[in-house]
């Protein structure tokens, strides 16, 4: 579906753009229909960027982006609208989406009248109430300011605004490392849901644990380049690169399951995980609570 082919990005700086600094260097891979792919990487290794060039927010210097066999590179008006109702982002801070003078609803009406101009009334109506319940809110919260919602609300109604076109693939760049712990929960379930309905999911984070919880497959980036990629349970459960330990090391905890006796202790279920230094309960693919 999303074939990201050797592609590399040079920014230019200084006086006539004479300073070049090349961050991503031959970056290849491809996401499937219904897969969550997390690109993992500290601060600086190029996430962001990579995300940022399938989103065409910025632009390729070299090899490829194609999605469903186009390159997005060529789309133009109508062919760029149309890639925008099926790829949308949602970012890492929810409030500077939002104008803080204007109610919440706002932004929905421009992505109507930006890509849904050809609804009437009912169908607009309709799909609006079900991209709002599908990431569990009502149409009543529209009406409020963003300082009127909670960070987690705002990323919900973020995720809705995406929802509201078609879109098969979202790039979820940081959108839970500003939301407390169990508001990242509602967000990384809502992720899965979505996931099971087929959504095809980039997820960019610099937390391993969470990554590995939420992906099937797993991109390592280092200084803008791919040092290890494969499966989550390969990566985490065999890691091939030095820097993918040394990552790995940093997460204390990972994958040690806790003893039945302390999980009594703490009156919790078995079915229990510790992921990077958080206890996590989760049911048949549902995290439900985090304790820190
Ligand atoms: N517009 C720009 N002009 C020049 N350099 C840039 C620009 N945007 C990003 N960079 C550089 O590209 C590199 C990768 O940045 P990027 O934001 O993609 O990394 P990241 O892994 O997403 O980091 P973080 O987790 O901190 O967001 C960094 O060295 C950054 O300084």
């Amino acid at each position: 579906m999303l074939k990201v082919e050797n592609v590399s990005k040079v920014f230019r700086s200084g006086a006539f753009g004479g300073k070049k600094a090349k961050v991503i260097h031959d970056v290849d891979f491809e996401v499937k229909p219904g897969e969550v792919v997390s690109l993992i990487g500290e601060s600086g290794s190029g996430k962001t960027t990579v995300g940022r060039m399938i989103l065409r927010l910025t632009s390729v210097s070299g090899g490829r982006i194609t999605f469903e066999d186009e390159d997005i590179s060529t789309l133009r008006g109508a062919g760029l609208k149309s890639y925008y109702r099926r790829v949308q982002g949602v970012f890492q801070d929810p409030f500077s989406s939002f104008n803080p003078i204007f109610k919440v609803g706002r932004v929905f009406r421009t992505i109507r009248r930006e890509f849904l101009g050809d609804l009437d009334a009912a169908a607009w109506e309709a799909r609006l109430t079900g991209a709002l319940n599908a990431v569990g809110l009502e149409v009543a919260a529209l009406d409020k300011f963003p300082h009127q919602m909670s960070g987690g609300q705002l990323q919900r109604l973020l995720i809705a605004r995406a929802l509201v076109l078609d879109i098969r693939l979202l790039i979820a760049d940081e959108i839970i490392s500003m939301l407390d712990a169990s508001t990242r929960i509602d967000v990384l379930n809502l992720l899965g849901d979505l996931k099971r309905q087929g959504l095809s999911i980039i997820f960019v984070t610099h937390d391993l644990a969470l990554g590995n919880y939420i992906s099937d497959r797993i991109i390592i980036l280092q200084k803008g380049a791919i040092v290890e990629m494969g499966t989550t349970d390969r990566v985490f459960g065999d890691p091939q690169h030095p820097y993918t330990r040394s990552l790995l090391d940093a997460v204390p905890h990972l994958h040690e399951r806790w003893s039945d006796a302390e999980l009594k202790d703490l009156g919790l279920v078995a079915d229990t995980a510790r992921f990077g230094g958080h206890l996590i309960e989760h049911r048949k693919d549902h995290l439900v609570r985090v304790y820190s």
